[in-house]
């Protein structure tokens, strides 16, 4: 077994050549049997195993940088830097994490999690070695999903007009998390170039490299051809690649599972000292039939059902699924909605609607930015954009919520999907600021369902009752019902619902966190206590009946699942006053692991909140 004697970089080089296939088939083995077992992200992995080997064995690691983008195919380079061992407990509380991360290895130059990321930070890394004169290489690998993103233009902009030395691998599945999308994927697969181009442009940069006078010659020689050529190409209508009018030298399409080709390219674009673009097409999925054949679903898979990190996964509708069966009920009537998504169609549930209604559906690929201010463009002409979003990646689109959609007062429905604390992904992924940062937004309608019903009810009043902004927050997880609580019984008045309103101390429940008030309040009765429970519903704007139902208890405690500081229970405590205590997210927790464990870290479950509401009593006492 290769795998086992492989611990840094220093082994997969001292591997003879003919071995690396076989290593290559090893790696595949193992992550399949193990992601199968821990969860994860596989199809992307399976992928990039060549090109991972290509990289570890061609550049100098970790004094060159190698930066990968999104980072959740970065496994293969995790196993090749002695962390093999760790993927038992990958994903994991205390485990490996699913992403790169400095604290984990010096073998990770920059930690990441959402796309796009890596051409700017490669930007800085390659203009302070500049100024350092470091000589080093700095390699990003980016997917062509991560090429969607507006932000990858904008580092391309500098990197191309300062010649920033950095070696980008366009990483060329087709794919994102579904089918890539956009002009841009289509462009990338009418690149091609003959393979004899690139020996002789080998030879040509080699000789400018080794005779430094023969550059202007070649220089003149090549841009009286491009000169000839633009003129022929014009005449022939061919288009120029988009790369070299950069100035970014472009090599491709290369077959990224060839391993000799990819170790022969590699080394001839090292030491270039000017931007280069390895454009590798590869099969996500590769040589896993499953992964081949679906690698949608294969991108991101769940432990077996049996647990996940020590929680039983039970069965049932997840909040996005009943968002997306709304949607495709709320389409049949409501001509004007229309559904937008940023690259993550089956994530949000919307692959029904999608199919049932492609004239009103667009996937703009992984430009929240963009998503948001398109939204926006559709509200001017009157239809009824729903932006379904994960809070997390929503963060992106900041600007555009205040400058678009808050100055404007735009009917925009978001349906923000992974709100609050998330399982697996660690803390790229926590969707725990949306409700602080939509409070900001003038205007903006914030509603937290606690229930399934209780969500399709909400996204019916929002498409059909509100008039302005409005957004849904809800977490991953099963969209259970509550016994006692049926959300037909309270129109959604802008209200709150006061489920239980007898009790000497009163939790207000944010969302979800109603299931765990009931669960509190159950143990504190069986205690001697008396609880009242307040489900918020509407986190804005708070009416005054909520004020004057927090006034009538001497001890409140809202339970948020969100960061405290700019919360819904900070603002109500500001409001109603010192009698009202938040038990929220504290700090802002890198953790990773399973939904019951973060919740348990930052003190939202029902011991914690039990223990921290006894401790108050008896401080009060
Ligand atoms: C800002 C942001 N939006 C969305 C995502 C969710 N996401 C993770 S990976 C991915 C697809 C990436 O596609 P690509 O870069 O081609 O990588 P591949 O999986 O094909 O290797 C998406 C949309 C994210 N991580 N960050
Ligand atoms: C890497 C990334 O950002 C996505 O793959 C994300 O992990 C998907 O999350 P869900 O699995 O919750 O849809
Ligand atoms: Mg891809």
């Amino acid at each position: 077994m290769l795998l086992e004697n492989i611990h840094s970089p220093e082994d997969v080089k001292a591997l003879p050549l003919k071995d690396l296939e076989k290593l290559s088939s090893e790696i595949r083995e193992f992550l399949i049997e193990t992601v199968s077992k821990t969860g994860g992200h596989l199809a992307s992995n399976l992928g990039v195993v060549e090109l991972t080997l290509a990289l570890h064995r061609i550049f100098d690691l970790p004094r060159d940088t190698l930066i990968w983008d999104v980072g959740h195919q970065c496994y293969v380079h995790k196993m090749l830097t002695g962390r093999r061992e760790r993927f038992s407990v990958l994903r994991q509380k205390g485990g490996l994490k699913g992403f790169p991360d400095p604290k984990e290895s010096i073998y990770d130059a920059a930690h990441a999690g959402h796309s796009s990321t890596s051409l700017s930070i490669a930007a800085g890394i390659a203009r302070a070695k500049r100024l350092d004169g470091d000589t080093s290489e700095t390699i990003v690998v980016i997917g062509d999903g991560a090429f969607t993103a507006g932000m990858v233009y904008e580092a391309l902009n500098q990197i191309a007009y300062e010649s920033l030395p950095v070696i980008i691998i366009l990483n060329d599945n087709g794919m994102s998390i579904s089918q890539n999308v956009g002009g841009i994927a289509a462009y990338f697969e009418k690149l091609f170039y003959t393979s004899a181009y690139f020996r002789v442009k080998k030879i040509v940069e080699r000789i400018k490299r080794r005779w430094k006078w023969t550059g202007w010659i070649i220089g003149f020689l090549y841009h009286a051809k491009e000169w000839l050529r633009r003129g022929v190409w014009k005449l022939l209508g061919k288009k120029r690649n988009f790369f070299e009018d950069l100035d970014i030298c472009y090599y491709g399409p290369l077959d990224g599972h060839n391993l000799k080709l990819l170790l022969k390219t590699m080394e001839g674009v090292k030491g270039l000292d000017k931007p280069v673009l390895l454009h590798v097409r590869t099969v996500k999925g590769k040589d896993h039939t499953p992964s081949e054949e679906n690698p949608e679903r294969y991108h991101g898979i769940s432990a077996p059902k049996a647990c996940i990190a020590g929680e039983i996964i039970t069965e049932g509708k997840s909040f996005s699924e009943v968002f997306g069966e709304t949607m495709v009920h709320l389409a049949a009537c409501e001509p004007r909605l229309f559904a937008i998504t940023a690259a993550m169609e089956s994530g949000t549930g919307l692959s029904q609607f999608a199919s049932l209604y492609p004239e009103r559906f667009a996937d703009v690929g992984i430009a929240e930015q963009h998503a948001v201010t398109f939204a926006f463009g559709l509200s001017l002409r009157g239809y009824i954009p729903v932006v379904a979003i994960y809070s997390t990646f929503l963060q992106r689109g900041f600007d555009q919520l205040v400058h678009d959609i808050g100055i404007s007062g735009a009917h925009v429905v978001f349906a923000l999907d992974r709100a609050g604390l998330v399982p697996g992904d660690g803390e790229t992924h926590q969707g725990i600021f949306d409700i602080a940062y939509l409070s900001m937004i003038p205007g903006m309608t914030i509603l937290a369902p606690a229930t399934g019903k209780e969500l399709q009810l909400m996204l019916e009043y929002a498409v059909r009752n509100v008039k302005g902004p409005v957004a849904i927050r809800y977490p991953k997880e099963v969209a259970h019902e509550i016994n006692g609580y049926d959300p037909n019984n309270y129109p959604l008045d802008g209200n709150p619902v006061l489920c239980k309103e007898k009790g000497e101390i009163l939790l207000v429940a944010v969302g979800t966190m109603l299931h765990t008030a009931f669960e509190v309040a159950r143990e504190l009765e069986s205690r001697g206590k008396s609880i009242a429970i307040l489900n918020l519903r509407f986190v804005k704007p708070i009416n005054t009946i909520a004020y004057e139902i927090l006034s009538r208890f001497e001890k409140v405690y809202v339970l948020e699942e969100g960061i405290i500081r700019g919360g819904v229970g900070e603002y109500l405590r500001a409001k109603a006053g010192d009698h009202v205590q938040v038990i929220g997210v504290e700090d802002f927790y890198p953790e990773v692991g399973s939904r019951g464990e973060l919740l348990e870290v930052v003190g939202l479950t029902k011991e914690k909140i039990i223990a921290i509401i006894e401790k108050e009593e008896r401080r009060v006492v």
